[in-house]
């Protein structure tokens, strides 16, 4: 049986980033990948959505500027954006990745891997092909996510659409009606309207409830201007055929009594951990098929009875931290270089924020949903930080009284606030809305993180006119540091 110091199982970004860390940490390493080497980001997720979206977002914004917008003789070439989508998902072929993973010193086995005991699995390749497999010191567990879809009837056999079939379209249906009020549903939303589908977005709460809900707002108000059909605090109670001319139509009935017709749906009502299929719960750790795979900060996964296992690793989305390729690449970094310190005897630091844990994922997650406006956001909302017991105090500030932001485009609109934590004098959550603030977040990022002081902030001059001059604004609201 081929034997290895560490079995990672999944090639997405963040099984990648393992096993790069724990090869670099001197362990000889396996990564074993049932689809495509790269994972949901590459070829189905972050990129394509990304690519789908960015070059309508640069039409807006050059349509906001005299001298630009005069030169603007067309419309979004749709082919033009799908092409630039495909070659980023390199037509879904995995060459330049798997050619990454040798050059990284990283050996690959193909198949879908279920664990035959600790430390053992078996890989079954899609031809047939069995691979028995043994880790002498540790197994990560990166096996992602799945999209979650509702029990409503009449949903299944309508042959909806999942972020993978919205993102890697050949062709833009007339009219799409997206369920869910969450990031994926926001982004499609948006990057439908623009390639010019009729788009309803069905949302049982408000839009992106998790977020400032400014958020939501500013992104509920831009879709309807761009002609979307924004139903909120509404859901799906059944789906039926639409019958009549177009028999490929399908239509919504809804909770509120009204009903909407769209020749596609697409479900974006969350994601569920990749575990059903690993044979986890053989184990006997306690460990349940189907479930998130909870962790301590150094990325050990926990037994039924909380206490972590000491060969067994899990990071990215099947652990549920944080849903987000950039912060599961922060736990892989972690993962792989504590499974390499464990394995090698070395020292390890799992104090808070130290070398192997990951504390950012309690304190300083940032994420850019890339809608238009920009969501930017980092740490916790006003609501969470009060649900958490911080004595807090929100600053908000109006970008558009912000001078790079009226060069940026005419007419910008946006909101930047601030959550202070009074007793510590640090920042726990920034939010910015507008127009290309994703680039901002990392200021923001780095402050929260860092619990940079906001005396100490004063001496971090944003340069002028940039967008970023909002940070000067944002403390001048708060008021002024005196000496003591
Ligand atoms: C539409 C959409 C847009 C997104 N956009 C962004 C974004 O802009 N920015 C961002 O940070 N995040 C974004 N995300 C989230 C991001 O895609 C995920 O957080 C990220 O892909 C998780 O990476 P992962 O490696 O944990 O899982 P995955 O990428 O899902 O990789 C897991 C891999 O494991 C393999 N696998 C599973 N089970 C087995 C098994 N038993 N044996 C062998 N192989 C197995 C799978 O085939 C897969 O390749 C988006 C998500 C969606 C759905
Ligand atoms: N730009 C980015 O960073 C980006 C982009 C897309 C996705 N993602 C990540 O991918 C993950 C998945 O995104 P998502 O939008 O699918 O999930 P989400 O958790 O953000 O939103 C799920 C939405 O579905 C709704 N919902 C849940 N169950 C429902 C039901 N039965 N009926 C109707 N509505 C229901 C929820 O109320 C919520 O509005 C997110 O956690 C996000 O972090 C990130």
């Amino acid at each position: 049986m081929p034997t290895y110091d560490a079995i990672v199982i999944g090639a997405g970004a963040v099984g990648e980033n393992v096993a790069d860390r724990a090869v670099q940490g001197g362990l000889s390493t396996v990564i074993v990948e049932a689809e495509l080497v790269g994972g949901e980001c590459s070829y189905w997720a972050c990129m394509p959505s990304k690519v789908l979206l960015r070059s309508a977002a640069v039409l807006e914004t050059a349509r906001a500027l005299p001298g630009a917008a005069e030169a603007i003789t067309g419309s979004l070439d749709v082919a033009a954006v799908l092409e630039r989508r495909t070659s980023f998902t390199h037509d879904w072929k995995d060459d330049s990745q798997v050619e990454w993973l040798e050059g990284a010193n990283i050996d690959l086995v193909r198949g879908h891997a279920v664990f035959t005991g600790p430390r053992t699995l078996r890989v079954t390749a899609s031809d047939g092909t069995v691979t028995e497999l043994e880790a002498r010191h540790s197994v990560a567990v990166v096996t992602g996510s799945v999209p979650l879809l509702p029990e409503t009837p009449g949903l299944a056999e309508a042959q909806p659409w999942t972020s993978r079939e919205a993102t890697s379209a050949r062709s833009i249906p007339a009219s799409l009606a997206i369920i869910g009020g969450g990031v994926v549903a926001a982004e499609m939303a948006t990057a439908y309207t623009s390639l010019g589908a009729r788009v309803t977005l069905i949302s049982r709460g408000s839009l992106l409830s998790k977020q400032e809900p400014f958020a939501g707002e500013a992104v509920t108000d831009a879709l309807r201007k761009a002609g979307a059909d924004v139903r909120l605090g509404t859901s799906v109670d059944r789906v039926s055929p639409a019958g009549g001319e177009s028999p490929a139509a399908h239509t919504l009935h809804l909770s509120d009594g009204t009903t909407v017709t769209a020749e596609k749906i697409l479900v974006a009502t969350g994601r569920t951990p990749r575990t059903g299929d690993l044979g986890l719960e053989a184990l006997g750790l306690g460990l349940e098929a189907g479930g998130w795979l909870k962790t301590d900060d150094s990325l050990r996964v926990l037994s039924g009875d909380g206490s972590p296992i000491d060969w067994l690793y899990a990071a990215g989305d099947v652990t549920g931290r944080a849903l987000l390729t950039h912060q599961g690449k922060y736990q892989a970094r972690i993962a792989g270089d504590a499974m390499a310190a464990r394995a090698l005897g070395k020292p390890v630091d799992t104090a808070p924020w130290g070398v192997h844990s990951a504390t950012a994922d309690h304190a300083a997650v940032p994420q850019v949903t890339f809608t238009s406006p920009e969501v930017a956001s980092v740490g916790l909302t006003a609501h969470e930080a009060e649900q958490r017991g911080i004595r807090t105090r929100v600053i908000d500030y109006d970008l558009a009284g912000v001078a790079g932001a009226s060069v940026h485009s005419d007419g910008y609109a946006g909101t930047a606030r601030a959550i202070v934590d009074e007793d510590r004098h640090v920042l726990v959550g920034v939010t910015f809305v507008g127009s290309d603030v994703g680039e901002l977040l990392h200021s923001a990022t780095i402050a929260v993180a860092g619990e940079v002081t906001i005396e100490r902030l004063w001496h971090a001059v944003p340069s002028y006119p940039t967008i970023s001059e909002v940070w000067l604004r944002l403390l001048e609201t708060y008021g002024r540091p005196v000496a003591e």
